[in-house]
């Protein structure tokens, strides 16, 4: 079967349980991520269980939804991908309840590395963060560890 690259338009969850975009996890972002124009586009709003210090977003839990965003790439090229590397650079507090528009790019691939950039903005357009990532393509094999108790979450609309 022939691979084709997706259209700009909503990108299907990684799983029903992904801590960023999976719909069934109660503790997790629920972050609906669109391609638009090749990159990787999600409006963020981060509340109040993602604070660290009172009313500024906890610095893991942004790094958590750049991780997931990233994490989208795969659909960029049809090959699954996971993270080597992540690095962050904070520009400015992001308050809780404010809007975060979070765009991620594949800037170049190299054999199996995929090497990534993105940018949150608030809806100002002042920048909040910058970030860098490697990804390393896998194999679907990669993803056959230890399974969740609960394998009904898994469904023919993600991929594992
Ligand atoms: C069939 C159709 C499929 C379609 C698929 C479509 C879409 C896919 C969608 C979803 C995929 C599913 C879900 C996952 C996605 C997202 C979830 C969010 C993101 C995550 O949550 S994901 C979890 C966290 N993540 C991990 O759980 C990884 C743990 N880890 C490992 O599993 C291994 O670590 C692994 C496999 C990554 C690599 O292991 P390895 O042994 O294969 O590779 P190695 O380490 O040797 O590195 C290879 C080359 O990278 C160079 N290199 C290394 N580090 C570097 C650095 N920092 N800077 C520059 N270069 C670097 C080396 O120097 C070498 O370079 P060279 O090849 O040139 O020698």
């Amino acid at each position: 079967m022939t691979w084709e690259p997706p259209h700009d338009g909503p990108l299907p969850q990684h799983h029903h349980n992904c801590l960023g975009c999976g719909d069934r996890n109660p503790h997790g972002h629920h972050l609906q991520v669109r391609l638009e124009g090749g990159a990787l586009h999600a409006r963020h709003t981060f509340d109040e269980r993602h604070a660290g210090a009172p009313g500024i977003t906890h610095g893991g839990a942004i790094a958590t939804v750049l991780d997931d965003v990233f994490g989208f790439a795969g659909y960029l090229i049809g090959q699954p991908a996971v993270t080597r590397s992540l690095s962050i650079d904070y520009d400015r507090p992001v308050p809780v309840g404010a809007i975060c528009d979070i765009t991620a790019r594949l800037e170049r691939r190299e054999d199996r590395k995929l090497f990534l950039t993105a940018e949150g903005v608030d809806a100002s357009g002042a920048r909040l963060f910058t970030a860098r990532a490697l990804f390393l393509v896998v194999d679907l094999q990669h993803f056959h560890g230890p399974r969740p108790p609960d394998s009904s979450a898994r469904s023919s609309r993600t991929l594992l």
